[in-house]
């Protein structure tokens, strides 16, 4: 069977900006797929040439084995696509908007009928659907973007930051409601930069960054692969620093302790990378007794995603989000994509 999305060396310019070096991507039909990755690492460019929005400067681009620059508009048919922000005409009502969605479709009307009344009903929308769009909140407008997404039954649901700036009551319904779309057989492709949504959701996550895959797996693999597990030790609220760099020393000779650092910014509190093991905690417990230092807290638990992101670049992804975010002049790129 033909993979539901496959990306081979794409690349992307913007003039002088290499959006996408080169990413190389393949989703199973049925897969959950997560692109992770901080702002401008090109995560939006790769999924505008995906469906269609963009043309690539150079790779290969398939869906369900129909090449997306060959054959775009039967590509489209196959692709819903959930832009990161919607321009809904706020007039409409979302029954309005949804109705004019199957008619870009081509859905014949009174499928285009019966598919805007069942969305309504699947993403629980009967309350609002003849209100003006321009009342509704967050989680309502992101639900109406996903029946829109969906009118058409599309085979792969494509999704740039489906859960940004919602509450988290309004992003477990869309996580609930992609799970149940995956369940009925949808393939589901999305972007994100939060860590926790694509660690919950994704079966495989690709992380990029800079326009190029540092790391793809399942979460599993990916945070296995970086090893270890992370403790987080607090001698006292506050500690001075003689007594964190004794602790430290204490703590570094243990055989299965693999790094110590003292995090200032955290009152001196102590970070370690271990190697899993069930009874970490405990040694560590008893050698601070043994050298007569107190716990104030302490608490073991995996590598994240953002310690697999850490590992592969030497930089957090908050940090390398706020590293990009004075570099963008997000208007003017605005401008440049409606030319496309
Ligand atoms: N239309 C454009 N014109 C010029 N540069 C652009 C344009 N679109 C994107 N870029 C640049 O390309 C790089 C990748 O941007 P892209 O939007 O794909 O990243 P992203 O990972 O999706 O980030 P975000 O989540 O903030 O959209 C960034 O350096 C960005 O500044």
């Amino acid at each position: 069977m033909a993979a539901a999305v496959l990306i081979e060396n794409l690349k992307k310019y913007y003039g002088d900006v290499e959006a996408v070096k080169d990413i190389s991507l393949n989703v199973e039909p049925g897969e959950i797929f997560g692109l992770l990755g901080p702002n401008g690492a090109g995560k939006t460019t790769t999924i505008r040439c995906l469906c269609t929005l963009s043309k690539p400067d150079a790779g290969k681009i398939e869906v369900s084995g129909i090449s997306a620059i060959a054959n775009p508009r039967a590509v489209r048919r196959r692709i819903g696509y959930v832009a990161q922000e919607v321009a809904l005409d706020k007039v409409l009502t979302g029954r309005e908007l949804l109705q004019l969605q199957a008619d870009l479709y081509h859905l014949p009307s009174n499928v285009g009928k019966e598919r805007v009344n069942t969305m309504i009903e699947v993403l629980g929308l009967q309350d609002y659907a003849d209100k003006k769009t321009g009342t509704y909140s967050g989680g309502i407008r992101k639900r109406l973007d996903l029946a829109s997404g969906l009118l058409h039954k599309p085979d792969v649901l494509v999704l740039d930051e489906p859960t940004v700036g919602l509450d988290i009551e309004s992003r477990v319904v869309v996580w609930n409601f992609l799970r149940q779309l995956q369940k009925a057989g949808t393939t589901i492709f999305i972007t994100s930069h939060y860590l926790e949504e694509v660690d919950i959701l994704a079966d495989r996550v690709a992380i990029i960054d800079k326009g190029v895959v540092i790391a793809e797996g399942t979460p599993s693999q990916l945070k296995d692969n970086v090893g270890g597990d992370r403790i987080t030790l607090r001698i006292r609220e506050f500690s001075p620093m003689e007594e964190a760099q004794n602790a430290k020393e204490k703590l570094e000779v243990l055989p299965f302790v693999q790094e110590v650092i003292i995090n200032t910014a955290q009152g001196n509190s102590l970070n370690l990378v271990v190697k899993s093991q069930s009874d970490a905690l405990t040694n560590i417990q008893q050698s601070l007794k043994d050298a007569g230092l107190p716990i104030f807290g302490i608490a073991q638990s995996r590598p994240s995603l953002d310690d697999v992101y850490l590992a592969a670049t030497g930089q957090t992804l908050m940090d390398a989000e706020l590293a990009a975010a004075g570099t963008r002049d997000v208007k003017a790129e605005k401008k440049q994509r409606m030319k496309e």
